[in-house]
């Protein structure tokens, strides 16, 4: 079919309409793993009376000592969240000249568009198995940035999608964190708003199927596991396992999916931002287990960042300060800092802008006094 004139087109060529083919959770895994135990914060009671207080109290521990939570009710529809998934699932099998057609540009830190599985995995002999399409968020700042056909064609629901994900989920866990910190209710939430320009995306993400030999073989090289660079993670509910948290007691457990929740994760910029407070936790994603190795693990995840108009400056919390982790430098508001972007987009150029993946083992990342391990044991 022709597209009709009224419809927008991708800037890169006038195709025909992707048809996006239904796609649905695989069956769980029936293997009894050894699963972390995760707080389940219920949204539906955020705007009670006394609500966010006492949800603020439940994600104490999760956000300070586990760094890995869920997130129920977030009034985020599972047949929207299925679209999503089906959209991304039908990109990944597009032919490899579309996809590659807006790519990410990681000579500059850069991560929206495509992410293409390569790159070979250290001298394993192996590549990477993941793909990934990282969309911008659904503001002016963004409008210009090369989308391809699927994206176009989809953009009104996809738009919509993303700008939710964000209200719905991430700013009320920015407004929890906040009360945690004794900050002003909307202080993070603010630092990292939807209309401000950063680097957040809407992931679609997959883990190609590979034998347990080229698993085994790849893992020589990520099974100390990593942080996420930004200050949130939000992973919509899928079921093939695999992904795996280092606990507060140091032993690897595996992430349970929950139906209909959203699996989420602090990451190194909220670190930074409350001086190692709030916990960014290490994890990896492991093979898939027998049942499901032989499933493409799809995923649907969202990524927010301090964006180009914050400081990369530790908060004001009262709480911090009685805590001792505030310095006299941290607490001056004129102290120049380099901004969330910046940031982030050196640690992207530093971890992905290359054609071999390198062994990290020993050795950090430091941008502007801010420091984190590529490697934990
Ligand atoms: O796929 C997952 O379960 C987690 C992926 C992940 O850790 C990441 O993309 O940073
Ligand atoms: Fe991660």
């Amino acid at each position: 079919m022709a597209p009709s004139a009224t419809e927008p087109q991708s800037q890169f060529s006038t195709t025909d309409r992707v048809l996006v083919k239904p796609w649905s959770r695989p069956a769980p895994t029936k293997e009894d793993l050894d699963w972390a135990p995760l707080v389940k914060i219920d949204l539906s009671h955020f705007d009670e009376p006394g609500g966010k207080q006492e949800l603020a109290r439940q994600l104490y521990d999760a956000v300070t000592n586990v760094g890995f939570w869920v997130v129920i009710n977030t009034g985020l529809d599972d047949e929207r969240v299925l679209r999503q998934f089906s959209i991304g699932n039908t990109f990944f099998k597009e032919p490899l000249e579309e996809k590659r057609k807006a790519p990410c540009n990681f000579a500059e830190g850069e991560y929206f568009g495509y992410r293409e599985n390569s790159r070979w995995v250290g001298d394993t002999g192996v590549k990477e198995n993941i793909e990934m399409l990282n969309i911008p968020k659904a503001i002016p700042a963004y409008a210009k940035e090369p989308k391809h056909a699927i994206t176009t064609q989809n953009y009104d629901e996809i738009a919509s999608f993303h700008r939710d994900v964000w209200e719905k989920v991430a700013r009320k866990l920015f407004v929890l964190i906040a009360i945690i910190l004794e900050l002003p209710e909307n202080y993070l939430a603010d630092a990292h708003a939807y209309d401000e320009e950063s680097d957040d995306h809407l992931r679609y993400m997959i883990y190609n199927v590979r034998t347990q030999d080229e698993w085994d073989r790849a893992q020589a090289y990520s099974k100390g596991g990593h942080t996420d660079f930004g200050s949130l993670t939000l992973l919509l509910s899928q079921h093939v396992a695999g992904l795996q948290i280092r606990t507060p007691e140091g032993n690897w457990k595996y992430v349970k999916p929950v139906e209909g929740g959203i699996t989420c994760n602090a990451a190194d910029t909220l670190t930074f931002l409350t001086k190692g407070f709030v916990k960014s936790t290490v994890h990896r994603v492991v093979t898939p287990p027998k049942d499901q190795i032989n499933i493409p693990r799809l995923g649907l995840l969202y990524f927010s960042r301090p964006g180009a108009n914050t400081p990369m400056r530790p908060v004001p919390s009262p709480l911090l300060d009685r805590l001792g982790l505030l310095t006299e430098e941290d607490k001056d508001p004129d102290r120049p800092a380099v901004s969330g972007t910046e940031y982030v987009r050196a640690r992207v150029k530093d971890v992905h802008h290359k054609t071999v993946l390198d062994k990290r083992e020993g050795t950090s990342f430091e941008f502007q006094g801010l420091k984190v391990p590529n490697y934990y044991d």
